[in-house]
């Protein structure tokens, strides 16, 4: 029996089957079912031909007289929020609210749909980062799976121990082996998997049982650790990258064959891992790269809204943006990559708009005649300059003259006054995104870059800086972040049913996050939509998403193809999970 992702139609009026019974009801008899306990029937629509599913029952209540006189459900969200605010330390919010999700799921969903600028960087990025550094320290109890390199050969067997094979629709997976800008944390990237698929339920309406977090063990090199006598993870170095391919082969085999429903989010894989495996797997499987794809799709969007910012200052027209990166990792070649797409909707060839984009990595400006180049970094590397290395990132500024900056180099504090002055002299509306997660290791913080720039800076950073007040007005900083992208892009493809994630979709799910500021939020300067709408952008990024899904033709949910724009989205909204 399969339990599909997808709710009621109608969630109110659920058909209740009594023990032993057949139902007469009209969708019953539509479909042969045999019942054998007490179940929830749900009707739902497959490939335009009604269905009944059974719901996966509820938590059971405790019975009468286990809990006190006078609780009460909508009492109890406030007593969890004092108990959580009473709290010093981020970490020890993040425990108190995993402990929570364990033991009550709706009640922690709840809490975070209710406070979500609260909640998100306790359960996500900056906090995360601290939870998956001493995860080895802090763990409590089983949650997610585990797969090692120790399983090759029986990873099938290893996957179908997880409880909830038929509902699973989501899974996050990270090696580890680059967790935010922490560097390789082994089996202790866990959390930032868990993370991901918590901001997947709040932000989007999947399922609970539905998210699948997995940790893939294939050692670490990360010498502190290896000696911690407390580190959960295989106590040897990362295997090579010949056997991880292999492993990676199998394991990505696997997955297809024991949740054939299941879309995969590679997360969090070091640089040459995280291209190698995305090409490897992109057409066979459906699957995707957060941080060269989600993070591509989000920094485009956010960009599309602050180049508008910019060129209205600068009456400089949109097609003349230049942008440098600092950082060409998986994130700085991704967005790069995502947005040539931006210069060529303004009508750019590709080579025109590849032409716009500057990369600079840990040895200066990426050109041709540096010498030889790791293959993602090879297609924006500059051929229009001849001289010496130029390192220095002010010299860099000075001779490129960009209009944007953006950082991806895990480097704190790159973006110094210096770089941030540049940055204002050359532009009336500098676009600086300091990216880097967590906020320790952002390339500035808000407030340096709203003083260094007199308050004229348009600003997206990876990591939530608090807002400024400057010559008497309110200036929000934009959370440039792929949470913003996956939790969408990940629902269109699961409602469509994608056989693959096309570049189609993921630009979809940017240009439907570009698209879904408000009036307000554009008057606000904002690059990108308030958190808390988080659920209502979604829906409409899942709709894009599903529009692109049968453009390409790798939709399988067929029948969402004759429904119009408005009733898709209405089809997606009522699909969401409400805690
Ligand atoms: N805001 C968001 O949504 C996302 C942010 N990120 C963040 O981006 C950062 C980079 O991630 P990856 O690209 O995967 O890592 P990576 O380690 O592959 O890339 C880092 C890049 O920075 C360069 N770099 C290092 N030191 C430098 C220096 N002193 N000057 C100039 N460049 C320097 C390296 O050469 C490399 O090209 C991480 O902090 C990560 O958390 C990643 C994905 C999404
Ligand atoms: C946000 C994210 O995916 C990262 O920093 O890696
Ligand atoms: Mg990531």
């Amino acid at each position: 029996m399969s339990f599909p992702f997808i709710l009621s139609r109608k969630p109110h009026i659920p058909l209740i089957v009594s023990p032993h019974r057949t139902s007469t009801s009209l969708a019953a008899q539509r479909v042969k079912m045999p019942v054998t306990k007490t179940q929830v029937l749900t009707p739902y629509w497959s490939n335009g031909v009604q269905k009944l599913k059974v719901a996966p029952s509820p938590p059971p209540k405790p019975a009468y007289g286990l809990t006190p006189p006078a609780l009460d459900d909508s009492l109890h969200v406030v007593r969890c929020m004092r108990q959580l605010r009473s709290k010093d330390k981020p970490i020890e919010k993040y425990i108190y609210l995993t402990q929570l999700k364990a033991t009550e799921p709706a009640l922690f969903y709840k809490l975070c749909l209710d406070n979500m600028s609260e909640i998100t960087p306790l359960i996500y990025t900056p906090t995360v980062g601290d939870a998956c550094l001493q995860f080895s320290h802090i763990y409590r109890r089983p949650e997610g799976l585990y797969i090692s390199i120790n399983d090759k050969g029986r990873i099938g067997k290893v996957l179908r121990n997880w409880p909830k094979i038929d509902e699973a629709r989501i899974s996050v997976v990270t090696d580890g082996s680059r967790i935010l800008g922490l560097g390789d944390l082994g089996v202790n990237g866990m959390p930032i998997a868990i993370g991901k698929l918590s901001l997947y339920v709040a932000g989007a309406g999947i399922r609970p049982e539905s998210t699948v977090p997995i940790c893939l063990d294939l050692g670490t090199n990360n010498k502190e650790f290896l000696q911690d006598p407390l580190y959960l993870g295989l106590r040897h170095e990362r295997v090579s990258a010949e056997v991880a391919q292999e492993f990676m082969d199998e394991f990505m085999y696997e997955m297809s064959q024991v949740f054939p429903k299941l879309l995969v989010q590679f997360e969090d894989f070091s640089t040459d891992k995280a291209f190698a495996y995305l090409s490897a797997f992109r057409d066979k499987y459906p699957v995707f790269n957060d941080d060269i794809q989600g993070t591509g799709a989000v920094v485009l969007s956010g960009f599309l809204n602050a180049a508008k910012l910019s060129s209205a200052a600068s009456g400089r027209p949109l097609s003349d943006h230049k942008i440098l990166f600092l950082g060409a990792g998986s994130a700085g070649v991704g967005v790069a990559m995502q947005l040539t797409s931006f210069f060529k909707m303004q009508g750019l060839s590709e080579e025109e708009a590849r032409r716009r984009i500057y990369l600079v990595d840990s040895q200066g400006l990426i050109f041709n005649a540096r010498g030889p180049l790791a293959e993602h970094k090879r297609v924006f590397s500059r051929d229009d300059y001849q001289g010496p290395p130029m390192t220095n990132l002010v010299d860099i500024l000075n001779y490129v003259k960009p209009t944007a900056l953006l950082g991806l180099s895990t480097i704190k504090g790159a973006f110094n006054q210096q770089v941030i002055e540049t940055m204002s002299a050359l532009n009336p509306r500098p676009i600086i995104f300091p990216l880097s997660n967590p906020v320790r290791l952002s390339e500035c913080e808000f407030h340096e870059a709203v003083e260094w720039s007199n308050g004229r800076v348009i600003f997206a950073s990876g990591s939530p800086f608090p807002e400024q007040t400057y010559a008497g007005r309110t200036l929000y900083p934009g959370q440039g972040n792929n949470m913003y992208i996956f939790p969408g892009l990940g629902l269109g493809a699961i409602i469509s049913r994608a056989s693959s994630v096309t570049d189609r979709m993921v630009e979809a799910a940017s240009l439907g996050l570009a698209n879904s500021l408000t009036k307000d939020e554009r008057s606000a300067d904002l690059v990108y939509p308030r958190i808390e709408r988080i659920r209502e952008i979604s829906a409409e990024i899942a709709r894009s998403v599903v529009r692109a899904a049968q453009k390409d033709g790798v939709d399988r949910s067929l029948d969402l193809r004759a429904m119009s724009d408005e009733a898709l989205l209405h089809f997606i909204g009522e699909r969401m999970w409400k805690p």
